[in-house]
């Protein structure tokens, strides 16, 4: 009788346990420092307690490995709408709230509401519109989403084409697709949860066009949900990855609404139809600025959850030969494994002390605007263009190539990874698809450079932009300077200069050889984009060395950053050093040097891989992997999530009797 179960030790696996074990830190002191102090990991704890003592969270993870689409989605709404019953019996805080989004991640059906829609509610609407619409929206009196992105444009925004014309008779706007390529396409949730959108639309007086402004139309009954009269409105169909939401299209043919509709904070309609402004043209634009931010520390999520579900299995899963002599050595051993996984590990902590940097620039600065100071603006949209293309990029190829170092374990849907590589994807062209993001830095960065040039004094993250370059030297001297944050994050520093320097002045000539300006930036645009990146890159180095030079903690916990911090500067100069050495950052024997810094870091890291992928903390059900499970008993896990699986649940599946059967009784009866 075989011996083989799918019961799960209780146990930790023994190879983990020694991971564990072996850790050169305090690893609950760095949980405390990921989640800003005890209190708040702490609450955490609780928060999560609460949310998976339900036994729905489990069955939740089933529906979702292998319901269908609809049942998924239907799962996800039950979900959401659990969630928001129990802030209510809860009195969660703001913060506690996103706590639990956190905790639950992803696939909320519902979660364009709180993510866009209450936020746009937030910064556009007046103090009259908030008192009304979002008292309603945040007690989930009225559903809504985010409504901007239309078949023929997502990107270039002045395109969209749906319009909103004021009709000084009634006071209502009316609103109307008049083309195809005009319905609006993409928004979460618009499909089949929302009974209201914010649409973006252009705003026609007097046949006069206005400009993008956001309207509040409803879309769906209250009493029935049934589709209202001009409305029309659907699912846009499945996709690779986020299945539980439903994207949707919308269609609107003469919709009336009434003036109050419009969200006029920013931007003014009177009764008589006189159109009034405050403040800068894209103050219609900050929801999206504060969904960029958000996907920084989204891209830190997705990268740190990889890396664990990568080193913990690595640490348990043994394969091959090292030493002849020896056992099977777990895969983690090998250099190759680590170089795969420790840039992931690496980029988690980079990401994390990067977007809490941004997050931190982003409250200040909204606090100004709140306060009619809209400075800081064009700064902050350019940091948060850049680090929100960069942190994306960067995790989701980051999770893609930890996904291949677990081998064929790492293919299943149970190990967690490749919904998560789905699931993290449209990070790279929400909210501003990457490239065209980075060129918003870019021009940015030109115009800074230009200032710069002509004698500005520069401040903010391009001040280094009037630097002179004839002062710098490689600060890497030998090949211990190499572990000199300061002088790495400088090496960046340059590079960065040096590729502003190099496309700016290549425009320039361009521009001076009669070439129209349009044509010259066309030309360029490849190392438009370069340089944004060098620059992004500078700035997440920065933050990070900064991030760890700033800690209050014990000095074991400070050394390990500090060797993370320096594992990820060496690996991004060995990894893109043709540019660093194209810059003059670097010469020859440094780049040598850094090189066998990077792989000499790597074994350094080694013994405690575990316990920094462990102070992240994810919880079992947040994480959704039987291979990155805190307990390292994949194989167990792995075999128990096949009983899950709809197509174990016959000794012999139905599709049997309707075609192998048939066709094998075909077979059996042929002469040939
Ligand atoms: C533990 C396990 C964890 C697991 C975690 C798993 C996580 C999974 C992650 C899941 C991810 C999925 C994400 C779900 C959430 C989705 C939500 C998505 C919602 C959306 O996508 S909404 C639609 C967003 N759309 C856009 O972003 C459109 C992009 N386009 C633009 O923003 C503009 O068109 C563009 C490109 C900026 C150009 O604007 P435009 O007006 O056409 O340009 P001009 O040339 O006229 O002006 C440029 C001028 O304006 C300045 N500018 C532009 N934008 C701004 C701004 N926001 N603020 C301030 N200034 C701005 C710009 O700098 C220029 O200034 P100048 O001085 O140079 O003139
Ligand atoms: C999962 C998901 C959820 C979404 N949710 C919402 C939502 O809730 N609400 C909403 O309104 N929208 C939503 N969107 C839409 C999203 O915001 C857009 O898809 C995004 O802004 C990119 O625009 P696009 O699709 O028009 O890309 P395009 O602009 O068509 O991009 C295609 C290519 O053209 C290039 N390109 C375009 N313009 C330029 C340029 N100026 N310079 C150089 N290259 C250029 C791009 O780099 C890219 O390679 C969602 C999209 C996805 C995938």
């Amino acid at each position: 009788m075989s011996e083989i179960t799918s019961s799960i030790p209780l146990q930790i696996n023994p190879d983990l346990q020694e991971e564990r074990d072996k850790a050169s830190f305090n690893v609950t002191e760095l949980t405390h420092i990921i989640y800003g102090g005890i209190e708040k990991t702490k609450k955490r704890k609780r928060l999560e307690k609460l949310l998976f003592s339900d036994p729905f969270f489990q069955e939740y993870q089933n529906v979702r490995a292998f319901g269908s689409r609809s049942e998924y989605y239907a799962a996800s709404v039950k979900k959401s709408t659990k969630i928001f019953k129990l802030r209510r019996q809860h009195k969660w805080t703001d913060e506690e709230y996103e706590t639990v989004l956190d905790i639950c991640h992803d696939d909320l059906a519902l979660t364009l509401h709180h993510t866009m829609f209450i936020p746009a509610l937030e910064r556009l609407a007046t103090e009259d519109q908030k008192s009304k619409w979002l008292t309603l929206a945040k007690q989930y009196k009225i559903i809504g989403t985010y409504a901007q992105t239309e078949l023929g444009h997502g990107t270039y925004l002045q395109g969209l084409e749906t319009t909103a014309t004021y009709d000084p008779q009634t006071r209502e706007f009316v609103m109307n697709t008049p083309t195809l390529s005009a319905m609006k396409w993409w928004p979460g949730s618009l499909g089949k949860s929302s009974n209201h959108a914010l649409v973006l639309a252009t705003l026609i007086i007097s046949g006069k066009k206005y400009g993008m402004h956001p309207f509040l139309v409803q879309l769906r009954s209250m009493d029935d949900h049934k589709v209202l009269p001009g409305v029309r409105v659907g699912d846009i169909g499945a996709k690779m990855g986020g299945n539980s939401v439903d994207n949707g299209y919308l269609i609107l043919d003469n919709v009336r609404i009434p003036r109050n509709n419009m969200l006029m904070k920013n931007a003014q309609v009177s009764p008589d139809g006189k159109f009034v402004t405050r403040g800068p043209s894209k103050a219609n634009y900050a929801t999206m600025m504060l969904i960029r931010v958000q996907i920084c520390t989204m891209a830190y999520q997705v990268v740190s959850s990889g890396a664990t579900i990568g080193i913990r299995y690595s640490a348990v899963r043994r394969q091959s030969k090292l030493d002849p002599q020896d056992r099977e050595p777990k895969i983690l051993e090998y250099q190759t494994q680590q170089y795969k996984i420790f840039p992931g590990l690496a980029m988690s902590y980079a990401f994390l002390f990067a977007s809490r940097s941004l997050t931190r620039k982003y409250e200040e600065a909204f606090a100004e605007i709140q306060r009619g100071d809209f400075k800081s603006l064009p700064e902050l949209h350019c940091l948060s263009s850049g680090l929100k293309s960069f942190c994306s990029e960067h995790s989701v190829r980051q999770v893609e190539i930890i996904r291949q170092s677990c081998g064929g374990h790492g293919y299943l849907n149970a190990a967690g990874l490749g919904m998560l590589v789905n699931a993290a994807a449209p990070m790279i062209t929400v909210e501003g698809e990457n490239t065209v993001m980075y060129l918003q830095l870019a021009r940015y960065i030109l115009k800074r450079f230009a200032g710069a040039m002509s004698g500005q004094q520069l401040d903010g993250s391009t001040s280094y932009l009037s630097m002179d370059p004839a002062t710098y030297v490689c600060p890497v001297m030998s090949e211990t300077d190499c572990r000199n944050l300061t002088a790495l994050c400088d090496i960046y520093r340059y590079r960065s200069y040096m590729t502003v320097c190099r496309v700016a002045r290549q425009v320039q000539h361009d521009m001076e050889s009669d070439m129209p300006q349009h044509v010259a930036i066309n030309k360029n645009l490849v190392d438009l984009v370069r340089a944004a990146k060098a620059h992004s890159y500078y700035i997440v180095v920065k933050d990070f060395v900064e991030g760890v030079d700033a800690l209050v903690a014990s000095a074991p916990v400070i050394k390990v950053l500090r060797t993370l911090c320096c594992f990820y500067a060496a690996h991004g100069i060995a990894e893109y050093s043709g540019d660093f050495l194209e810059s003059e950052a670097v010469g020859l024997h440094q780049l040598k040097w850094i090189k066998n810094l990077q792989v000499s870091l790597l074994g350094e890291i080694r013994p405690d891989a575990v316990a920094l992928v462990d102070a992240f903390d994810y919880h079992d059900i947040t994480l959704s992997s039987a291979l990155g499970c805190y307990d390292g008993n994949a194989y167990e896990r792995l075999f128990k999530s096949t009983e899950n699986d709809p197509m174990n649940k016959e000794e012999v599946h139905p599709s049997y009797y309707q075609y192998l059967k048939p066709f094998m009784e075909e077979m059996n009866k042929s002469k040939l």
